[in-house]
């Protein structure tokens, strides 16, 4: 679990390391430009040995400081390096100046319109704009990118962002259209294959891989750097407006599983927890199951499905452990809710529409921990206010985008401009509850705007996940750890977090083949592994 800096707090990190006096912007600019040179050499140590042939394009801002420094180290390891710059230098930033005129003592500076001509290089580096460009980019950023690209000839080009992809909105995740160019033809030209970071990720490069194939961070001293250690989880103030990425390594998250979940304490069923999950009618109970299933592997000392009379049958011939309940009218909902032993209820995967609009108000009825999926959002398309007036800061809603649009079509029609993650911070302050949108890159947000990234892009993707059924298996996963934990311990978004991050880590450790009845299945082989 790590921070993610936005362009703001990125650049007030920044300003503070220089107030107090940690380094100049000179040093900081010196040590963006090593980082990116040693990144590049680590990634393809194949180049090294030959003369290998670099094009770097440096734009009017410090991005563009940061290329002269990586043309100039490239040239003292023995690389043939072209330089072209979009700008004038008399009004680079002092220290960007100087980093140019320290490459123009090594050679020339040429226009970015004359990038044609030339052997096709080895590698392309884009430090034309960084996290500054606030306008849509122009149409010669792509057009020298293009030029190059296609020379012919020489190397295989391989593209190298420094920062980010210049056009590329790091806080928002997406390509900033310009009036000659579409978002989709600048993702086409710019997404590198390595894209080279400085201190922190910020957010759009955990949101998709437009930001490049490959993501390294790099340390460039100006703070605590960035972490990956499961222990700061549980151990980071979630501050509001927080944003963090939840990427622990499986290593030594076993003492963390056992803390949220007082595994350790000698527990007897119940404290471990009980979970209702709600089903639908006769041959649709398949998805409740899953979830059900999930919920007791994950750590809830006990579990029951909920179910109209005429599908106990189908229910009982396939579920052993798990329990089966009547549960036909809301009525009968308030009456189980009556026992406190009952931590968490499920409703969604196959509830249909008619069930879920009698069951919910009755689940939420009182403030109990509650998943809401599927069947439980679609039910309050047509009139979505009904449902955030009953929800509670116990509840979750866990939305796909099709769900996420029904229920909060402005929001959905305000995303390209807002993002992925301010449009999941407007629904959860709209609805009153944690939201979590699913997908690749997962956002998960609170009513006071704290949120987490789980990204499943570059090494950890996980393709296959997309199969039918996951999302019950996560509702699942949620609801068995908001009971099995005190909510001191675990919070709604922390239980959000770590059934994320435990569904993918599933998918992961299964590989590809895997269909959503597997995901429960391997949980014991993964706590294992964490050492729980
Ligand atoms: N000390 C520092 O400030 C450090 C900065 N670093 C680098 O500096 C970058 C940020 O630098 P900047 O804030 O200068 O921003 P950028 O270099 O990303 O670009 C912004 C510059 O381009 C201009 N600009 C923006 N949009 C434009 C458009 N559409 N057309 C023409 N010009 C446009 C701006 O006026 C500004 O001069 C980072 O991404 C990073 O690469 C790193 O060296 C680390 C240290
Ligand atoms: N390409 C992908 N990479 C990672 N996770 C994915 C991918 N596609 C889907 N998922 C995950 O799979 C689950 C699918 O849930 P959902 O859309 O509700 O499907 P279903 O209703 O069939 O269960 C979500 O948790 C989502 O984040
Ligand atoms: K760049």
């Amino acid at each position: 679990m790590s921070e993610l800096l936005t362009v703001a707090q990125m650049r007030e990190a920044e300003a503070l390391a220089m107030r107090e006096k940690r380094a100049s912007g000179r040093e900081l600019m010196e040590r963006a430009g090593a980082g990116v040179v040693e990144a590049i050499c680590g990634h393809w140590p194949d180049l090294v040995p030959g003369a290998p042939h670099a094009v770097v394009l440096c734009g009017p801002g410090n991005n563009g400081g940061d290329g002269f420094v990586v043309a100039r180290l490239l040239a003292q390891r023995g690389w043939q390096v072209e330089v072209f710059f979009m700008g004038d230098a008399e009004r680079l930033s002092a220290d960007a100046r100087a980093m140019h005129d320290e490459w123009s003592a090594l050679g020339p500076v040429k226009h970015i319109d004359d990038t044609g001509t030339g052997e096709r290089p080895d590698l392309l580096v884009d430090a034309v704009f960084g996290i500054g460009l606030s306008r849509p980019i122009p149409a010669e950023v792509p057009a020298a990118v293009a030029a190059v690209r296609s020379r012919r000839g020489g190397g295989a080009l391989k593209l190298v962002a420094v920062d980010c992809p210049s056009g590329f909105d790091v806080d928002r995740g997406q390509y900033l259209a310009g009036p000659v160019t579409s978002a989709e033809d600048l993702g086409e030209w710019m997404t590198p294959d390595l894209c080279v970071t400085f201190h922190r990720p910020k957010p759009g490069h955990m949101l998709s891989e437009g930001a490049g194939a490959v993501l390294k961070v790099v340390d460039i001293g100006i703070g605590t750097p960035f972490s990956t250690d499961p222990a700061a989880l549980v151990a980071t103030p979630k501050a509001p407006d927080a944003l963090r990425l939840i990427s622990p390594d499986t290593q030594g998250t076993g003492g963390w599983y056992n803390h949220v979940t007082g595994l350790r304490a000698a527990r007897h069923k119940y404290e471990r927890g009980h979970v209702l999950v709600l089903a639908g009618g006769v041959g649709q109970g398949g998805a409740a199951r899953m979830a059900a299933r999930a919920a007791l592997r994950v750590g809830a000392g006990l579990v029951s499905i909920g179910v109209p009379q005429a599908a106990i049958a189908e229910h009982a011939a396939q579920l052993n452990a798990i329990m089966l309940r009547v549960v036909i009218e809301g009525h009968d909902l308030r009456h189980m809710l009556e026992d406190e032993r009952l931590r968490c209820i499920v409703l969604g995967p196959g509830l249909g529409m008619r069930r879920a609009a009698m069951l919910v108000p009755a689940a939420l009825s009182v403030r109990r921990a509650c998943v809401l999926d599927a069947d439980a959002l679609t039910a309050f398309a047509d009139h979505p206010a009904r449902l955030f007036e009953m929800l509670h800061d116990r509840a979750i809603l866990t939305p796909h985008d099709g769900e996420f649009r029904r229920l909060f079509p402005d929001i959905t029609q305000a995303m390209p401009e807002t993002g992925r993650i301010e449009a999941a911070r407007a629904a959860a302050a709209r609805a009153g509850c944690t939201v979590l949108l699913k997908g690749a890159a997962t956002v998960i947000a609170r009513p006071d705007g704290c949120a987490s990234i789980h990204s499943a892009l570059r090494e950890r993707a996980v393709p296959w996940l997309g199969t039918a059924g996951a999302g019950d298996v996560l509702a699942g996963l949620i609801a068995g750890l908001l009971a099995t934990s005190e909510p001191e311990a675990l919070d709604v978004l922390g239980a959000a977090e770590l059934g994320t991050w435990l569904h993918v880590e599933a998918a992961r450790t299964f590989g590809p083949g895997l269909i959503a009845e597997d995901l429960p299945e391997m949980l014991p082989q993964l706590f294992r592994r964490m050492g729980v």
